[in-house]
């Protein structure tokens, strides 16, 4: 399946909780997600996670980090999206709310609320909230339906990007 877009996620963290924006419009209404957004034409990915973070939660990351990225098989459109996954663990300036992502809240890691999150979280979370390098791919049949999923650990960032290619 070719790739369709490309797309960046980013979960700040602090004190064992992650923040999380409830999506306000568009791709993923009503479901909380970290920061993210489409890569656009003559931008990195770290470039995009950056002003993606800026522009939806107002904090200017400092140490981001990939770690991983998910795949995504949409059976229905017979193309792949991609979304590559940072953690950031120092920013400056104050988390607030934007037009895309109100409210945003932290959220203990023991506490996330995924049955108001895209289906396939909860399969690679764990990997991203202790930092491990993961790729994951999730073959949707439908936009509710997943129909299999494969995540794996890796040892470095250079080998779970692979699946991105
Ligand atoms: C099955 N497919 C998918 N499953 C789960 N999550 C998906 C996804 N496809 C996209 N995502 C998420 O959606 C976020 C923002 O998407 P989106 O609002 O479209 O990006 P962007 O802010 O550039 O849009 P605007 O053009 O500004 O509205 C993006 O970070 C990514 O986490």
């Amino acid at each position: 399946m070719p790739v369709g877009k490309i797309f960046t996620l980013v979960f700040l963290k602090r004190n064992n909780s992650v923040l999380l924006g409830l999506k306000t419009r568009g791709l993923g209404e009503g479901l909380w997600n970290g920061f993210g957004g489409k890569v656009e034409e003559n931008e990195t990915v770290a470039n995009c996670a950056r002003r993606e973070v800026e522009e939806e939660c107002g904090v200017i990351a400092s140490d981001l980090k990939q770690i991983g990225v998910v795949r995504y098989d949409l059976d229905y459109d017979k193309s792949a999206d991609v979304v590559h996954i940072f953690t950031c663990s120092k920013f400056d300036g104050f988390e607030k709310p934007s037009e895309e992502m109100n409210p945003i809240k932290w959220y203990k890691y023991t506490d996330i609320p995924f049955e108001q999150m895209w289906p396939d979280a909860p399969k690679w979370y764990p990997f991203m909230l202790k930092d491990k390098y993961f790729s994951a791919r999730v073959i949707y049949t439908d936009k509710n339906t997943i129909k299999d999923s494969i995540i794996q650990e890796f040892g470095s960032l250079s080998n779970a990007l692979k699946l991105a290619q």
